[in-house]
């Protein structure tokens, strides 16, 4: 559905809105929030910040934001807001709580930004009444519905520059490096930073994992190809990458080592991409929620920012994924 067609749909006129960041923070949240708060006070409304997402919001840490809260965020990665994790917000006696806060306070609608889970309380509190609209805030650009997620390329940056370095030391040394990056359950990071690295192997949920095979090939690109070094991308939960590694120093010419990115992958700056994302994806929310559109997300399709219900966005099948790993084995 384009925007024009949501702002004819009109409705009565919200005077408070509030944002909340939840799960695993992304870089461009802030960008998101910032301008959610921009657009929204230019149609004389009100924006209310909801401190460390759900637990927050069930606390009751709201405030109401000013122009200068978002200034000279732009570029700041994480959220200003913060954010948690609080299973028990599957609970309908928590939401409750949560809906209170919001009805004490006269808010009459709440943008969340964040992943997959997010958006399952986004929609439980959408179906007990609550005018609800989710922004896709994840580094693991795992929202099917949409073909990028804020953080996404930011994450993709900083695992292609840490994989640089190692390819650097790696062709020095005559090694292989076998990387765990982040994307819980997810291969979006694994599949595109393997493409974007040019690794010899990516393993996720969707290639599986043959040990034996990886070990015969890293052979065969030694002996037969003649490879200084080699980069294997694994998803996280996926394998062990050290026993991997060890593996590979037994049984091929290369040394093997490994390495877990961790938590560096979801910091720093974000990059420009994932700054105008959040920003165009800020605007369409607030506009989304002032025509009353409960229960949608923001997506962005084949270019264009649309809106779908939650429950699409997050049980649609995703069509460039498997386009990805057929341009992966093209290119290995
Ligand atoms: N089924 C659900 N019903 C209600 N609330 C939920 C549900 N699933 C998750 N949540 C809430 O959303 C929060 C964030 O979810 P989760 O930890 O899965 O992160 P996320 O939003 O998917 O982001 P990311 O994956 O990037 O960390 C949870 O801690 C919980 O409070
Ligand atoms: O920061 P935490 O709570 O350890 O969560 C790590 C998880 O969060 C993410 O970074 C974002 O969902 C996942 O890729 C990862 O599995
Ligand atoms: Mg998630």
């Amino acid at each position: 559905m384009y925007i024009q067609d949501l702002v004819n749909k009109g409705g009565m006129k919200m005077k408070k809105i509030a944002v909340l960041t939840s799960g695993g923070d992304a870089p461009g949240m802030n960008a998101a929030i910032r301008a959610i708060m921009r657009v929204a006070s230019r149609k004389g409304v009100e924006v209310y910040g909801i401190y460390d997402g759900y637990t927050g919001l069930v606390n009751g840490k709201i405030e109401k934001l000013k122009n200068i809260d978002v200034s000279e965020i732009l570029s700041r990665g994480g959220t200003i807001l913060g954010s948690s994790r609080l299973p028990e917000f599957k609970e309908d006696q928590v939401q409750m709580q949560a809906i209170n806060q919001l009805k004490e306070r006269g808010i009459e609608g709440l943008i969340v930004i964040g992943g997959d889970g997010t958006y399952r309380g986004a929609l439980e509190l959408s179906q007990k009444g609550i005018c609800c609209v989710g922004i896709p805030g994840t580094i693991d650009n795992d929202i099917n519905g949409t073909d990028e997620t804020i953080g996404f390329h930011t994450a993709l940056y900083n695992i292609v520059d840490a994989v640089n370095k190692l390819r650097d030391t790696s062709s020095s040394h005559h090694r292989c490096f076998v990387i765990e990056v982040m994307g819980n359950h997810k291969d979006s990071l694994a599949l595109y930073s393997g493409i974007a690295c040019g690794s010899e192997f990516i393993i996720t949920k969707n290639t599986g994992y043959d040990e034996d095979y990886i070990i015969q090939m890293m052979d065969y690109y030694e002996k037969q190809q003649g490879k200084k070094h080699a980069i294997i991308i694994a998803s996280e939960k996926m394998i062990d990458v050290e026993k991997l590694a060890e593996r590979i120093s037994k049984e091929t010419h290369f040394s093997g080592r490994s390495i877990v990115l961790g938590h560096i992958q979801r910091g720093g700056s974000p990059v420009p991409q994932d700054r105008i994302l959040a920003s165009q994806m800020g605007q369409y929310a607030v506009e989304l929620l002032l025509n009353h559109q409960s229960g949608y997300c923001v997506c962005k399709k084949d270019n264009h920012i649309v809106a779908r219900k939650i429950e699409d966005a997050l049980n649609d099948v995703s069509e460039i994924q498997e386009r990805m790993y057929q341009l992966f084995n093209e290119l290995v």
